[in-house]
């Protein structure tokens, strides 16, 4: 019996990259997870361990520390595209570059309303993320996205109409709570683009969406959030969606002689709806960018 090796890349993930720009005694945190994935003629190394187009992950890793001191870190997808063009132009067995970047953010304290210079504190567990794949024939797809912002609206949410077989139980209802965690991904149509303008852009639509939203259904909600962000950003063609279904259900407090006019709740975490979907505009070709499922 013999096999054929089939689709394959490699690369470092975790690359952990905290940089500090001093200006003065004033100090600016970046704080990205880099994850590199290249792909390329490399059957040798998987059929006889013949190493000899293997960039090392090792060096891959190297390679993103040494940018961010020669070069500055900037705006993750910037950061991104000058590594994946690095890696497809010097390695010639190489031919498509992935580099993947998440975000964590640093806000900067102000003990007593006074901005400190030089503290920070995590904020919250929302993270900015990147993708950009870059191929030997100068194909280029740049994603920006973001993962776990939570948000919650404690009313303007109805789920009723719904169809009821022998195994429904959930009653209908014309308020509750609606919240999420919201993971999206979105794709640019160019990259002559204002990457920390274009994100703060599409956040700002994101959030302004859910929360503006009277929503009859999640799935509705993140059809109002995917069309928002096409609106406000001219150079998205394509968002997709991942938001789970942070249930939150009324406590039955009458066993205790206790009424409960939509103020305590349970916030279990599992199981959980998991509503997923594409926003796009009008367009032939099947987005490019980092699936959701
Ligand atoms: O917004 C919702 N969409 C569903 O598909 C669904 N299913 C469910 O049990 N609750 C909800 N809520």
């Amino acid at each position: 019996m013999s096999f054929t090796l089939g689709a394959n890349q490699y690369g470092k993930a975790g690359i952990r990259l905290v940089s500090v720009e001093r200006d003065g005694d004033r100090h600016f945190v970046t704080d990205f997870t880099v994850a590199t994935a290249l792909a390329g003629r490399l059957d040798d190394t998987h059929y006889t361990g013949d190493n000899s187009a293997v960039l090392a992950t090792d060096t891959q890793k190297n390679t993103v520390y040494a940018f961010a001191r020669e070069y500055g870190v900037g705006e993750p997808e910037a950061f991104g595209l000058r590594l994946a063009r690095h890696f497809v132009k010097t390695q010639e067995p190489i031919y498509h570059a992935r580099i993947r970047i998440e975000q964590h953010t640093w806000e900067r304290l102000a003990p007593h309303g006074e901005p400190a210079p030089h503290s920070f504190v995590r904020s919250g567990g929302e993270t900015r993320r990147a993708e950009v794949i870059v191929t030997e024939e100068h194909d280029v797809s740049v994603s920006s996205g973001l993962g776990d912002l939570t948000v919650l609206n404690t009313t303007n949410s109805e789920f009723h109409g719904f169809p009821r077989d022998k195994y429904t139980t959930l009653p209908e209802t014309r308020e509750r709570m609606l919240a999420t965690s919201v993971e999206a991904w979105w794709d640019h149509s160019s990259e002559d683009v204002d990457w920390g303008k274009s994100y703060a852009d599409a956040r700002d639509a994101l959030v302004t969406a859910f929360a503006s939203t009277y929503s009859l259904s999640l799935q509705q909600t993140l059809f109002s959030m995917g069309s928002h962000v096409l609106r406000k950003c001219p150079s998205v063609d394509e968002i997709r969606l991942s938001l789970p279904n942070k249930h939150h259900n009324l406590v039955d407090l009458t066993p205790f002689g206790l009424d409960n006019p939509n103020q305590v709740y349970v916030a279990p975490t599992e199981p959980y709806g998991l509503i997923q979907g594409t926003v796009h505009r009008e367009r032939e070709l099947p987005s490019a960018g980092p699936q959701l499922w």
